[in-house]
């Protein structure tokens, strides 16, 4: 299969890399300093695009990607509220697009307890939950998508809560953010180095619940973005990680 990548920093070089071991050919890469080769004559060399590169350029790239014909792989975060506009925008040009917060096989079994244990905390409503996640100091979005998703599963799925609201602790700030009991408290912090933490914490007067996922690299991420470019390739259409690895099977 070829592939392009639209974004060649943290993600995209990893990308590269499985790539290559499964057999795959990059023929086009974009990163800010070559923006000029981003054609539609380029993109069309490959059979699919994977874009990891910034909130404020992710969305100009899948416009290219569904002018081009090319499906494409979204790994970005810090678009999704733009979801419906998107969807219409793939729907006109009978493009195929697969998004994830976040593309690995931990985070997404990660998700999809966080929803049956959401909708079992109905039954206990002594207990308040929030989430935190950590991740590196470069991280230009806060909260993280995958926080976003794991809040989003929550609210789905326990009555008490409606909205998520986030809160960027850091030492010069106060963390004294007054939280309504409706919101999903979202914690972010960061630290150098961090690949990708996240927890649900169920607090109550006797005890805390944890639930966590620790990233240990970014080995999972972008095995899951060229496994989502495998899917996606003969397919026309708008699809998240949840219709690849569909665990209600
Ligand atoms: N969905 C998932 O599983 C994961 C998502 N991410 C997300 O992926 C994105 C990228 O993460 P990193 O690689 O760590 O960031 P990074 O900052 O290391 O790399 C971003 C790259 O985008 C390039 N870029 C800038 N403008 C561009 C443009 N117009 N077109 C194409 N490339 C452009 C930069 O030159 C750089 O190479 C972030 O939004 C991050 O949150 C990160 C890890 C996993
Ligand atoms: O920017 C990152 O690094 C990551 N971003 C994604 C997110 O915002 O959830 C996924 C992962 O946690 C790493």
């Amino acid at each position: 299969m070829k592939i392009a990548l639209l974004g060649y920093g943290k993600m995209g070089k990893i990308i590269e890399k499985i790539a290559h071991d499964r057999k795959h050919e990059i023929v086009l890469k974009i990163d800010y300093s070559n923006l000029d080769e981003l054609t539609e004559e380029n993109l069309q060399k490959a059979d699919v695009a994977i874009e990891f590169s910034t909130p404020s350029t992710v969305l100009g790239n899948i416009e290219k990607c569904f002018k081009a014909g090319v499906p494409v792989v979204v790994g970005t975060t810090g678009w999704h509220h733009e979801i419906a506009q998107i969807k219409e925008q793939c729907e006109y040009h009978g493009g195929s697009l697969i998004h994830a917060t976040n593309f690995s096989v931990g985070v997404n079994i990660f998700f999809h307890v966080n929803k049956i244990l959401a909708r079992l905390m109905n039954n206990y409503p002594y207990y308040d939950v929030q989430v935190e996640e950590i991740h590196h100091t470069q991280k230009l979005d806060s909260p993280s998508g995958t926080a976003i998703t794991i809040a989003e599963g929550i609210i789905e799925n326990l009555d008490s809560k409606k909205e998520w609201k986030n809160v960027l602790v850091s030492d010069d700030k106060p963390d004294d953010e007054v939280v309504a009991t409706n919101e999903v408290l979202i914690e972010s912090l960061r630290i150098e180095n961090v690949p990708g933490t996240h927890t649900v914490i169920y607090d109550s007067e006797i005890d805390t619940i944890e639930f966590k996922h620790t990233a240990h690299n970014r080995n999972g991420f972008a095995l899951g973005a060229v496994l989502a470019a495998e899917w996606v390739k003969d397919k026309k259409g708008f699809y998240s990680v949840e219709d690849m690895f569909d665990f209600n099977k």
